[in-house]
């Protein structure tokens, strides 16, 4: 190939997608509940394309990408280029979407965590029939709208060998590397025909671990598609952490450009970098704090001092971070005076790549060593179990839910209300307490045993607490994706957290007063309350994180002294936060799980403490979940084709693997969840087992929620019936 024209001053890896107004949202919404057609919804997603690329052009990045919209997933998107669609879905109506969400007869794709964030991303099936066959229409298609308006971009597609990776049977998968490849080299092909004159290819998975045969798939693919005859020129991306022993593999091949996180990532090894065009990823896609000029001078002279060329980028995608802070008018000015949302951080690297990066060299970073990590133990578990199996009298395989039953229109739209002034909190707080009574009423009617208040007062079970705890801010609208069409808003935690009084103790209470069945009152837990929220980086993260957990151990004791028996306390995102490398592993979970115990071991012996998790590879954490000391642990399980059971045997607590996908608006069937029952049977015994869904109800309407959990209570109650007579 010819020598690419040289890379553009600035650039950023990828933008949010999901509009700054969740456009994206409420257009996937209303094609799905069919108020839409198809067309409706390409075309606006066709305009929340042109909307950032304009934006980007006025806002002066040089270097635009384009194919990093997509309408549900890019890993998805990157299966349907790659033809990589398991033949059940080919004859769905919409077989993109029966892949993300299913349809009544066909479970979805399973979905998990994006690398360590709050990203969800649909996991693609390659095996060895997979029919690799390239459809380029995507990425082409984008790189032809902007064009267009007048604007030149740089595709970006998620890498080959990421890809292979992040699919079902992992880095097993590789035995499909060169189809894969042969696609890639097609698709390169379609991209320098079409004149487009830089392509990116995503690979995130470079900055984990990887062993002799990983890497050994990085130097072929690399060395294949950077030796294609007719290519663009490759940018070869590599966020959320530092490329190792991937970079001199990377380095070696004919790829032109190399996008490295220096943010999260040293400096180490850039003079491998000598020749080549370098993204200096100086700008945090992943926290909302303005770049200190000189940290990233000085990291941009470093880079300097080696490469061929250096470009002012960003660590990773915007896409974890919100649009803009110009729309959070209520944020404090001094707060707002330190962030950037995505907005601001493109008009940072549009400065920085602007400037001489001359200047002093940085202060050394002062994050203060971590304080010891206090301690807290409950009595034996043995102890526990008889004492609440006394206090509880719960039949064998007993039901409870994760805690969320539907959010409804009426109660978003009152919380609206209160916000603007127009709706008094008195008759909000009449109206969750109806809602209460409507969730505890369906439960006993539908049969389950531990019932839940099902969270009405929640906006999000993160967001919900920051709003109640000091040292946190909130935004109006700094919405970012987690899955599909569903967004948090991601709380600020700026300053010391402490618990100015009980959070969610009146609504456990009227929960409990209106039943003789237990409730079980429910908290976040301290590491996801911080996982999902931005966080001060003047501290060392577990000093925050047990600054959180004493403020859930104060209300753990308010609950119990409230009489509500059991208490559920959610770590769903104890598996997102491990770190990347194995060697931080270890120090990471042990401090992890002493702050959930610390959170929790202030409970009384005949107090059950449940956890839950959901959305990650549990099984890969289970020494760490068991160290929770939880007496009940219920996590996703249905919706990842019970890969949870195999891991399970020694497993000593109470257990509830999820028999029910509350993703999918599909209602599993009672046989379904029958044999979904019997499985977890083999794995464990009855004695342990609990029968609960995957997750919280909150994305689900009442009607399926009430057919769904029907089902499970028929089905258990027969399961009940057979292990009574055995
Ligand atoms: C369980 N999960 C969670 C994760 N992260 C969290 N922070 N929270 C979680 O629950 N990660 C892992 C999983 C899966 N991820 C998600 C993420 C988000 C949702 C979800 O359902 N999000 C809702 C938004 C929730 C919210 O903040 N609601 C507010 C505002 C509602 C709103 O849209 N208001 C309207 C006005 C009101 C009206 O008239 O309707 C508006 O602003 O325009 C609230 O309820 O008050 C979503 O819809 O995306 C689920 C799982
Ligand atoms: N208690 C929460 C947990 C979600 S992970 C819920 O039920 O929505
Ligand atoms: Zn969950």
């Amino acid at each position: 190939m010819s020598t690419p024209p040289a890379f553009p001053a600035s650039t950023v890896l990828g933008y949010p997608r999901i509009g700054p107004r969740r456009e994206l949202k409420r257009a996937l919404e209303a094609y799905w509940d069919g108020r839409s057609t198809r067309e409706e919804l390409d075309r606006a997603g066709a305009e929340l394309r042109e909307r950032t690329w304009l934006r980007l052009a006025e806002l002066g990045l040089e270097a635009l990408p384009s194919n990093t919209f997509s309408l549900y997933d890019h890993v998805l998107d990157t299966a349907v280029m790659l033809g990589a669609v398991p033949k059940r879905y080919l004859d769905a109506e919409d077989p993109y979407f029966a892949m993300a969400r299913g349809t009544d007869g066909l479970a979805p794709l399973r979905m998990t965590k994006w690398f360590d964030t709050n990203y969800h991303y649909i996991v693609p099936e390659v095996g060895p029939d997979t029919a690799f066959a390239l459809d380029a229409a995507k990425p082409l298609g984008e790189v032809r709208q902007a064009r267009a308006l007048g604007l030149e971009t740089r595709p970006v597609v998620l890498g080959p060998v990421t890809f292979l990776l992040l699919s079902e049977r992992g880095a097993a998968a590789l035995d499909r590397l060169g189809d894969v490849l042969a696609c890639y080299e097609r698709l390169l092909a379609e991209l320098a025909a079409e004149g487009v004159a830089w392509a990116q290819l995503d690979e995130p998975a470079l900055v984990t671990d990887l062993g002799p045969a990983e890497l050994a798939a990085v130097r072929e693919a690399y060395e294949r598609l950077g030796g294609a005859a007719e290519r663009p020129g490759l940018l070869v991306a590599a966020p959320y952490g530092d490329l190792g022993e991937a970079l001199p593999v990377l380095a070696a091949t004919p790829v032109e450009a190399i996008g490295v996180d220096l943010v999260r990532g040293g400096l180490d090894g850039v003079a491998a970098l000598a020749g080549k065009t370098v993204v200096a990823g100086v700008v945090s896609g992943r926290d909302v704090w303005r770049t200190e000029p000189e940290r990233a001078a000085h990291a941009l002279r470093t880079v300097r001092a080696h490469a061929a060329h250096v470009v002012v980028g960003t660590s990773c995608s915007l896409l974890h971070v919100p649009y803009d802070v110009a729309a959070e008018p209520d944020l404090d000015p001094a707060l707002r005076a330190r962030l950037a949302f995505a907005e601001q951080k493109v008009a940072e690297v549009v400065e920085l790549a602007r400037s001489s990066w001359d200047g002093p060299e940085p202060a050394a970073a002062s994050v203060p060593l971590a304080a010891p990590v206090p301690a807290g133990e409950r009595a034996p578990y043995a102890v526990r179990a008889a004492a609440q199996a006394e206090r509880l009298g719960l039949p064998p395989l007993p039901v409870t839910t994760i805690g969320s039953f539907p959010q409804t229109g009426e109660l978003r739209a009152a919380r609206a209300a209160v916000a603007a002034g127009t709706l008094p909190e008195r008759e909000y707080d009449r109206l969750v307490e109806a809602e209460i009574e409507r969730a505890v009423r369906a439960q006993e009617r539908l049969g389950l045993d531990v019932l839940v208040h099902g969270e009405p007062e929640r906006n999000d079970m993160v967001q919900y607490f920051a709003e109640h705890l000091d040292g946190f801010a909130v935004t109006r609208d700094g919405w970012v994706q987690s899955y599909g069409s569903r967004c948090t808003r991601p709380p600020i935690l700026h300053g010391d957290v402490s618990r100015p009084g009980p959070i969610t103790v009146r609504w456990a209470r009227h929960a409990q007063s209106l039943t003789d069945r237990p409730v079980k009152g429910m908290l976040t837990g301290p590491v996801t309350i911080v996982a999902w929220s931005f966080v001060r980086d003047d501290l060392p993260l577990r000093d925050v994180v047990f600054q959180v957990a004493e403020a859930i151990r104060e209300e753990v004791s308010d609950l119990e002294a409230a009489g509500v028996p059991v208490i559920q306390v959610d770590e769903p995102a104890l598996r997102e936060l491990l770190p990347l490398r194995r060697a931080a592993q270890a120090d990471y979970l042990e401090w992890s799980v002493a702050a959930y115990r610390r959170a929790t071991s202030g409970a009384d012996t005949a107090t059950q403490i449940h956890t839950h998790l959901c959305y990650s590879d549990a099984d890969q954490i289970l020494a760490a979940i068991d160290g929770l000391d939880a007496d009940v642990t219920t996590v996703e399980s249905a919706r990842s084709g019970g890969r949870i059971l195999g891991a399970v045997g020694g497993f000593g607590r109470g257990l509830g693997p999820g028999v029910y996908d509350i993703h999918s608006p599909r209602v599993p069937g009672g046989e379904e969840v029958e044999r979904l029952l019997r499985e977890a049977l083999k794995a464990l015994p009855a004695g342990r087992l609990w029968v609960n869904p995957d997750c919280g109800l909150k994305t689900r309407t009442y009607e399926q929620v009430e057919a769904a959990l029907t089902n499970v209570v028929a089905a258990t109650r027969r399961l009940r019936e057979e292990l009574a007579l055995s």
